[in-house]
């Protein structure tokens, strides 16, 4: 009998603090950081298949590569080669729903990976635990533990070393999506050009945003939000602080470029606060799209055994 396909929904992540190193001799940066897990989903779906392959639907679809730099391909392939099969033949096909902006630096392509190691881990019956599973990520990429684990965490290392934090509350965000996409080394080169050339503000330690999360009030984080990778994202595209400037305007406590850009995160007073804010801002022309989201949400999951189909996220066209 032909096994079931898998779903599993896996979160797009935000960086609350992202304090980032000199390069270390792998061309890898040594990073602290603050991630959220947000309520941006994409959906994988595998099923057994004689013609391997994958299909991309949803946002940004397009520009996603449906061949072996995929990043969920090459979960596939690792787990296929750590399980004895052959990588080349696994007998699978993904179907990828992206919910989350490509190249928007919210772990897009990380999320598809975790979430393939999730669902794949079910239909070959394999047992392997979380640890397994994270291990098996972070050879994938930096962020792939965190899109396994979800919550709030925070990440050394380059970013795959994890401990969960306490954050009490719902935080609420608005997300404004740029209409391309940046590359994550290129903001990292950036950075590094940035501080041969001058000295960009840095973030600061990282305990007084781990104070504001255990007290939940999103006034006290939104003072503490920070991100070394800002002075790159809005140096690749001046436009960004244009954006920052307007969400602010719109009403938001305070406003980050998401990792390596160029997506903003807008943190908000609560969840009608974040409907007005995007509804102004989406209005500013500053953005493509617009999306309200909470975090902290789980990290990858199983949905069902049957694909499912996701419910079209709250979206305001600029
Ligand atoms: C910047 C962050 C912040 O969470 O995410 P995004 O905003 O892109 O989603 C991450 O550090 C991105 O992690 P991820 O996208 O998994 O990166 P990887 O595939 O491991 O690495 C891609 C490239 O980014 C650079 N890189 C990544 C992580 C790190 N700590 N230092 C780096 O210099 C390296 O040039 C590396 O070759
Ligand atoms: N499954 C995937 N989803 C999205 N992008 C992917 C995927 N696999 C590979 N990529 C490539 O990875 C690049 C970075 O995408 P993404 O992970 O969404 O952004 P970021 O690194 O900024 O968080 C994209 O330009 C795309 O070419």
């Amino acid at each position: 009998m032909v096994p079931t396909p898998i779903t599993v929904r896996v979160p797009a992540k935000v960086n609350l603090h992202l304090s980032v190193g000199d390069a270390r001799p792998d061309g890898y940066h040594e990073l602290v950081t603050v991630f959220q897990a947000l309520s941006m989903t994409d959906e994988v779906t595998v099923l057994v298949a004689e013609e391997p392959g994958i299909d991309v639907h949803g946002e940004g679809a397009d520009s996603v590569p449906t061949g072996a730099s995929n990043l969920a391909w090459k979960a596939v392939q690792l787990l296929a080669e750590h399980s004895g099969r052959d990588p080349e033949e696994p007998g699978v096909r993904l179907s990828i729903n992206k919910g989350i902006p490509v190249a928007g630096g919210m772990a897009g392509g990380s999320a598809d990976a975790a979430a393939t190691l999730l669902a794949l881990n079910q239909l070959w019956r394999l047992e392997l635990g979380r640890d397994d599973l994270s291990e098996l990520g972070a050879k994938l990429g930096s962020d792939v533990p965190f899109s396994l684990q979800g919550g709030t965490a925070l990440g050394t290392g380059r970013g795959e070393r994890l401990v969960p934090v306490l954050a009490r509350h719902t935080f609420h965000w608005v997300i404004a999506l740029d209409r391309r996409g940046l590359s994550t080394p290129a903001v990292y080169t950036e950075l590094d050009r940035l501080r041969e050339e001058s000295r960009p503000n840095r973030v600061g330690e990282v305990e007084p945003l781990l104070e504001a999360l255990a007290s939940g009030d999103p006034r006290q984080l939104a003072l503490l939000l920070g991100n070394d990778l800002q002075a790159a994202a809005v140096s690749l595209r001046p436009g960004l602080r244009r954006t920052l400037r307007a969400g602010v305007q719109a009403g938001a406590l305070a406003g980050i470029v998401s990792g390596s850009g160029p997506t903003c995160a807008f943190l908000c007073t609560d969840a009608d606060a974040a409907v007005r804010v995007a509804a102004e801002l989406s209005g500013a022309g500053v953005c493509r799209t617009v999306r309200v989201a909470h975090g902290p949400v789980p990290g990858a999951k199983l949905v069902s055994e049957e694909p499912a189909h996701r419910p079209t996220p709250p979206q305001v066209h600029a």
